[in-house]
């Protein structure tokens, strides 16, 4: 049994719409062996982490950037499960115990989510975390298509770990 683990911060209607299409999609019948572990961001632990063979991600975008909850996760969990930080205090790149394994991430924002997407990359790829699938960036309503590209996300992250 391999685990992948799902922390997301998800405050309305359309992060929740996005969340839910994405568990579908990890916890599709036709995907065995992996155990899904939901995490709110604010509730995630480092043990969850490193107990965890691969992520998703889910975050909407706030003021350019990831959610505070995400960011919280982060922050909390980042020393712990091996990540390093440089001289000036940033991300740093490191040899940490999660390195390699596969993340997929979903963002929602109304008008712009680059800098959400960005500032969650930077921080998975410090800690060597592989992206595994492209970022699934939404703009505006969540719409039947979209929910499907979400199921797609969380069933190839989970396929990947079986
Ligand atoms: C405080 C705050 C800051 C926000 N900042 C951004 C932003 O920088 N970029 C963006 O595209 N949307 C931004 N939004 C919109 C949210 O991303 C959006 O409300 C969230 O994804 C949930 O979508 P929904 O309200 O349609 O359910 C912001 C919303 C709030 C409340």
């Amino acid at each position: 049994m391999t685990t992948l683990l799902l922390v997301h911060h998800s405050p309305t209607r359309s992060m929740r719409a996005l969340t839910d299409a994405v568990l579908a999609g990890a916890r599709d019948d036709e995907i065995v062996g992996v155990d899904v572990v939901v995490r709110p961001a604010l509730e995630a632990t480092a043990e969850d982490v490193l107990a965890a063979d691969g992520y998703l991600l889910g975050t909407p975008a706030n003021f350019g950037y990831m959610s505070g909850a995400l960011k919280h996760f982060f922050d909390s969990t980042f020393l712990q499960v091996g990540g390093a930080l440089d001289d000036s205090g940033g991300a740093g790149s490191s040899e940490g115990r999660t390195k390699g394994r596969p993340f997929g991430l979903y963002v929602h924002g109304r008008y712009d989510a680059t800098g959400a997407v960005r500032s969650v990359t930077s921080i998975v790829g410090a800690l060597g975390w592989r992206q595994a699938f492209d970022v699934l960036e939404v703009l505006g309503e969540v719409d039947a298509a979209t929910e499907e590209s979400a199921y797609e996300l969380g069933g190839t992250i989970a396929a990947l770990l079986t």
